[in-house]
This record gives structure tokens, sequence and C-alpha cells, in this order.
């Protein structure tokens, strides 16, 4: 199926209706606000935090954070509007132009969140392509179910990372407009899908291939542009969706793909078209993140270094980690009561931030910690939190790894 000529015939109509708007290219709305003051609220207590998504501090890198405030300084707080009616700013330009160069794609569009874009432009996709089926891999993020549901267009689950088994239900899907959804890491397990073999049963079916990169924007690829980046697949990827959220360490969510893909998207989803957008500093300060992740890969080398170092010192003490080929190191519990209490004696203890991960968000016995090591953290830092796991580990009776 072509799609981008379905994208286009839709276009044109909304240009014949006269409802079709563009952006005036970088446009400027920037003011003197008054600046806030800086206060610093109540004391906090001194932890060290091993379960953020901000995998790379950038949320805190220099560059990031003058870009921000520079940002603010010039634009003020708030976008002041929707992106249609007063809200677009030269740094939303200039940051989905840099999205789109990250991906190889003809354009982006940003949200304000990964999950809006995920709920947003699946539900779109789906309720705006005439007989449309989206098949969702079982795993997918709850961003992508509910735009799924959200669609109203017919769901078919496939079994997790099971290319094969998406093929089947693609055939038996037959000749109607076909999306398979799935992701690239996966957020709690942190098991990587074949990608390669996915993309192939898509172009084998014609269907439009829509990838969450969420958890592997700025950290894969030469550039940060995610597996797809590191595979060299972005440009057999129909939609790529992100955050800025986690790596990038600001907030929004994005979707790049075709010319005609984005502005079918920009101009239909309410998820876009109904709210604020993003702050125009957020926008700068995601903007100066990427392009730091682009031109260098100090932080990706320091960060796989850091998981590498606590990988092998789990190991050494017989604690069970998921190898899973990514950065995501899920420490496994299986019990729901040990799970929580070890999260307390950690923090109360040992000043070790790590949230419990159990059920619902995990099935029923694979309860866990999900552990995100970053270039911020020192070996000292991955010492103490290994000493401190194996004190609990003998405390709690849990079970070792075998060797
Ligand atoms: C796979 C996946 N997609 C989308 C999202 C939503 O991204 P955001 O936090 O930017 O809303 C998440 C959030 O954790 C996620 O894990």
């Amino acid at each position: 199926m072509d799609f981008d000529a379905l994208f286009t015939n839709h276009l044109d109509t909304l240009k014949a209706e006269g409802n079709y708007r563009v952006f005036a290219d970088l446009e400027r709305r920037c003011g003197n606000f008054p600046r806030a003051d800086n206060h610093k609220d109540g004391q906090l207590r001194d932890v060290t935090v091993w379960c953020s998504n901000d995998y790379l501090g950038m949320g805190q890198h220099p560059a990031v954070v003058t870009a921000m405030v520079d940002a603010v300084r010039a634009c003020g707080t708030g976008a002041g509007g929707t992106r249609n009616i007063g809200g677009t700013n030269h740094h939303h330009i200039l940051l989905e132009r840099e999205l789109a160069d990250l991906h190889g794609k003809e354009a982006a569009l940003l949200f304000t969140s990964g999950y809006v874009s995920n709920w947003a432009a699946l539900g779109t996709l789906g309720a705006r392509i005439p007989g449309a089926v989206i098949l969702s891999d079982e795993k997918n993020h709850a961003s992508m179910i509910e735009g799924i549901r959200h669609s109203r267009a017919d769901k078919v689950l496939w079994r997790h990372n099971d290319w094969r088994d998406l093929d089947r239900k693609l055939h038996a899907v037959g000749d109607r407009p076909k999306i398979v959804a799935f992701e690239s890491v996966y957020s709690m397990d942190g098991d990587v899908a074949p990608i390669r073999e996915i993309v192939e049963v898509c172009e084998a079916h014609g269907a439009l291939s829509y990838i969450d990169e969420v958890h592997a924007v700025g950290m894969y690829g030469p550039r940060g542009g995610g597996v797809t980046e590191r595979e060299g697949l972005a440009h057999r990827i129909d939609l790529i969706e992100g955050t800025l959220g986690k790596a990038f360490g600001c907030v929004g969510g994005y979707i790049t793909g075709s010319a005609p893909l984005v502005d079918f998207v920009r101009s239909f989803a309410s998820g876009f078209i109904f709210t604020t957008a993003l702050p125009p500093a957020v926008a700068a300060a995601a903007t100066a993140s990427i392009r730091h992740l682009k031109e260098s890969s100090a932080e990706r080398e320091e960060q796989q270094q850091r998981v590498a170092r606590l990988r092998a010192r789990l190991d050494a003490a017989g604690i069970p980690h998921l190898a899973n080929g990514s950065h995501i190191i899920p420490v496994m519990i299986g019990d729901p009561v040990k799970c929580k209490m070890i999260s307390d004696i950690l923090m109360n203890e040992w000043g070790i931030y790590v949230q419990p991960i159990n059920y619902p968000t995990v099935p029923k016995g694979t309860e866990r910690l999900r552990i995100t090591p970053g270039p911020l953290h020192s070996d000292a830092d991955i010492d103490h939190l290994v000493t401190a796991l194996s004190s609990l580990w003998r405390q709690c009776a849990l079970a070792h790894a075998v060797a």
C-alpha cells in the first residue's frame, strides 16, 4: 500500500477545505518576562539514585543547562499557546529539524511527552487510515496500547519479539492496511527487538512499521539515533518515535518519518492540536542535548563501561540479573514483599534509591529492582551498591545466581 499517497490525498482534502495549517519558518515569539527567583526547597536526603531514566546525566550537562537558562531569559517559561495558535517558537522548529536529521527522516513532530506521541500518533493513524489493523507486540508500552485503543482500529497482538508469529498474523489479516507497532529496547526487561527481521516481515507485507525508541535514543548508534541507527535500519522504518525525557535529559516526545506521514499526524492528531506547546526553553535544551550526543560519544562510552562494571560485580557476587544486551539491569527478586522491603532497606540504611518494580508493571513472580547505571556513578558507588545487595541477599535468604 502506498501510504504517502493516501496521506497526501487526505491533506489535499484539508487544503481544499481551507483547514490546512503551516508554521511560519523560524517563527520567533520571545519576550522579556520577569525572571523567577531561584529558590532552594526543603532539605534533601543525600542518596544515590540508581533508577533514573536520565541515563546519561544530560539533565545536568552544562551545555544543556545553559541552553535552557538562556532560552528562558530570551523566551520566557512557557510557549503561551498551542502550536497552531501562537505557541510555535523558532526553538520548536530547530528541534524538529534536529530530530529529523538524527533519524535521517524528512520531518519530525514534537509532542509534550513520549506518552502523548505514541497515544496521538497511533490513535490518529489507526483512526484515519480506513480499515487499518494495528499489529502490536504483546509487551508494548501503555502509551501505545492506549493509542491503539483510542483509535478503535482492529488490534492483533503478536508474541513478544517473535517475528515469525508476526509474519503469520500479517498473513491472516490479508489485504487491509497494516501498521506494526513495537519497541527497540523494552523498558522493564531491557531486551532488544530483532528489528531487522521485523522490518523485513513488514516490508514483505507492505505494512507500515512503527518503532518506539524511547529507551534507545541518545544511547545507541554513532550519533545517538537509537538501535535503528546502530543497525543501519532507520531508513527502512516508516515511523520512529522517541522521547526527550530520558537520555536527552529534558521532557517531551516526538515522531519522525516521511513529510506526508508527519504532516498527516500534525494535521489530525488531537494530542498535538489541542494542547499547549512545550516551553521553548525545553526545546532549546533538548536541541543542545541532541547536538552534543550527535557529536560526542563520551557519555555513551562512559555509560557502557559503568554497565559492564556493574554487571561483572553482580556476577562475581552471584546476584541474579537479566542478561539482555542493553543498559537496563533488572536484578531479579521474584517476591513482591521482599522486593519492596529490599528497596526500603537500601534507601534507609544504605542511602541507595532504587524503586521496586512489582505487579502490574511486571508479571507476578518477576518482581525486580530495575537498575540504570550512568556516567555520573563512580566506581565507589558501584562497589557500595553491590556490597549492599550482597548483604541483603544473605539477610533475606534470596537465591544466588548459578555460576
Ligand atoms: C517504551 C516507552 N514508551 C513511551 C514512554 C513514554 O515516554 P515519556 O516518559 O516521555 O512520556 C515510556 C516511558 O517510560 C516508555 O517506557
